[in-house]
């Protein structure tokens, strides 16, 4: 079996195309276009080019961008400065903090301090509370990206058994909330460092996301045949970017989501959306 590819990168270009429609009636209509703002601190390399991935996402469909980036001994204080300084910015729609941040600083408290209202990740802990509720609420863009892959190929998720791999704020904690409402209706198995029989779950499972920066974790072996599998797993390597699902996967799966071009493109549209969605509830047009 050769798996049927889940194309992230073509999905996105879809989804920015539709994006650029409703920005540019955005614009006309309230005379200024949406605008996303960046928080990035240090100089990761993979944190700098997601950073500068979203810019260029947001030059192509029409949506301002406003960009602070602070040095690696930044401080806690500076760092919540520039939170409240977009926080105020009326050109400011939604912004994002760049995850992870170094380890002195306290992530947890600079999420805190964002305004909600402006939270294009859906990471604030109102914004996780209202999707853990069921009420509406900018979502998590990873975890809103496999959905949205998912669903854009057809791909049933009621009934469906899942097996979540990693236990992150930013895939697997979220997902679960996700996939398990009503709407989604799947089962979801949340596996992580201290599951005992993690190649029992996986292979029980009709769909599989990997999301726990362990390169090849998940090997041919323990899928279920004709299981869909999305690699969500990064690990930067001297041989180049390596996934958590082992290459040879892509015989025993049905569908596979490989990284690169899964479910990585479909992160970064979603996080366009958030901020088109939330630029159109301002403008009262939704
Ligand atoms: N504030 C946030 N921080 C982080 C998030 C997030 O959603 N919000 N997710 C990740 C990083 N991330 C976006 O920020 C992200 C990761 C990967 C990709 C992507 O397109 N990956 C490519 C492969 C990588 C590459 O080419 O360099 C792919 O899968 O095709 C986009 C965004 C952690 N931090």
């Amino acid at each position: 079996m050769t798996a049927q590819l889940l194309d992230g990168k073509a999905t996105a270009a879809d989804i920015r195309h539709e994006l650029t429609e409703r920005v540019a009636k955005l614009t006309a209509l309230t005379g200024r276009a949406p605008g996303l703002g960046t928080v990035l601190v240090g100089d990761d390399p993979g944190s700098r080019a997601y950073v500068g991935g979203k810019h260029r996402d947001c030059a192509q469909v029409g949506i301002a961008s406003i960009r602070r980036d602070l040095p690696a001994d930044a401080t806690q204080q500076q760092v919540e400065d520039v939170i409240d300084e977009l926080n105020a910015d009326p050109a400011c729609t939604g912004y994002i903090v760049q995850l992870p941040l170094p380890r002195h600083l306290d992530a947890n408290a600079v999420l805190e301090r964002m305004d909600p209202a402006k939270d294009a990740d859906g990471l604030h802990p109102v914004n996780l509370g209202r999707l853990t509720l069921g009420v509406e609420a900018p979502l998590p863009c990873t975890p809103r990206g496999i959905v949205e892959l998912l669903r854009r190929h057809d791909v049933p998720l009621a009934g469906a058994r899942v097996c979540v791999i990693g236990r992150g704020i930013t895939v697997g904690r979220p997902i679960g909330l996700l996939l398990t409402r009503r709407s989604e209706n799947a089962t979801v198995t949340l596996c992580h460092t201290g599951t005992k029989g993690l190649a029992w779950h996986v292979r029980e499972a009709d769909i599989v996301i990997a999301a726990a920066g362990s390169p090849a974790l998940i090997t041919p072996d323990m899928l279920r045949p004709g299981a869909t599998v999305l690699d969500v797993g990064i690990t930067r390597t001297d041989q180049g970017l390596v996934g958590d699902i082992h290459p040879d996967a892509a015989r025993v799966a049905g569908r596979l989501a490989p990284m690169p071009g899964g479910v990585g493109p479909m992160t970064r549209a979603m996080l366009l959306a958030n901020v088109v969605e939330a630029a159109e509830r301002n403008a009262n047009t939704v």
